[in-house]
């Protein structure tokens, strides 16, 4: 179970949020949701651990997380982290090798992305490379997907797919926390609204 209590950060000397106290368990979704500059990627940065908080903590399992804790997440902000000049696959293959293996022809297809494998990353349409970021998703279960925005240039077809791919990840007991304006349907997803510090 991922969980934060008392979390607070100051990012350029402004408090961006404080006291904030959360519980993701296995299965569950947590939409947030807030205005701009509400603070949502920076709590996601922060349950990712990419970022330090100025106060509280933030546990897995009970236990404060520590560098161990990138090996069991999937986080995807809003950059897609391509290689442009690498093929959808190899784009993948790269992450699949990074992260120890993964089924990268499979993560394609999940995506709808089989038919593009072999072009360069650099010349797919915005949402064809927002499904290849996304495709990092299927290549192999993580208990904890950290989701920035994630139907950002997505079709209504992509959307679904990825629904499908979030039900099927809290299907086998993963978790999921995804920051979005839309209206991405998650089945009993629990909503966080963070507001705008004054
Ligand atoms: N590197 C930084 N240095 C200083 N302030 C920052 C930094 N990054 C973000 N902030 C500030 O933190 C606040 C929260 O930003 P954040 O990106 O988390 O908001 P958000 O809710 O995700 O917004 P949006 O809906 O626009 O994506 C904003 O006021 C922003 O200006």
């Amino acid at each position: 179970m991922l969980e934060a209590q008392g979390l607070g950060i100051i990012r350029g000397e402004r408090p961006v949020f404080a006291g904030l106290d959360l519980g993701v368990a296995a299965g569950e979704a947590l939409v947030l949701r807030g205005p701009n500059g509400a603070g949502k990627s920076t709590l996601l940065r922060l349950l990712a651990g990419l970022l330090s908080a100025s106060a509280g903590r933030i546990t897995w399992n009970g236990a404060a997380i520590d560098e161990d804790h990138g090996r069991r997440l999937r986080y995807a902000g809003h950059g897609d982290a391509l290689k442009p000049a690498l093929t959808a696959r190899e784009n993948l293959a790269f992450w699949a090798r990074f992260e120890g293996g993964g089924a990268v022809d499979g993560a394609l297809d999940r995506l709808g992305l089989s038919t593009l494998a072999d072009l360069p990353a650099g010349i797919l349409s915005a949402g064809q490379k927002r499904r290849l970021g996304l495709a990092r998703l299927a290549l192999g279960p993580r208990p904890l997907w950290l989701l920035d925005e994630p139907t950002v240039s997505l079709d209504a077809a992509a959307v679904e797919m990825l629904a499908g791919l979030i039900a099927d990840h809290r299907a086998g007991g993963g978790m999921v926390v995804v920051a979005t304006h839309d209206g991405l349907a998650l089945e009993d997803a629990r909503t966080l609204v963070l507001e705008k510090a004054s």
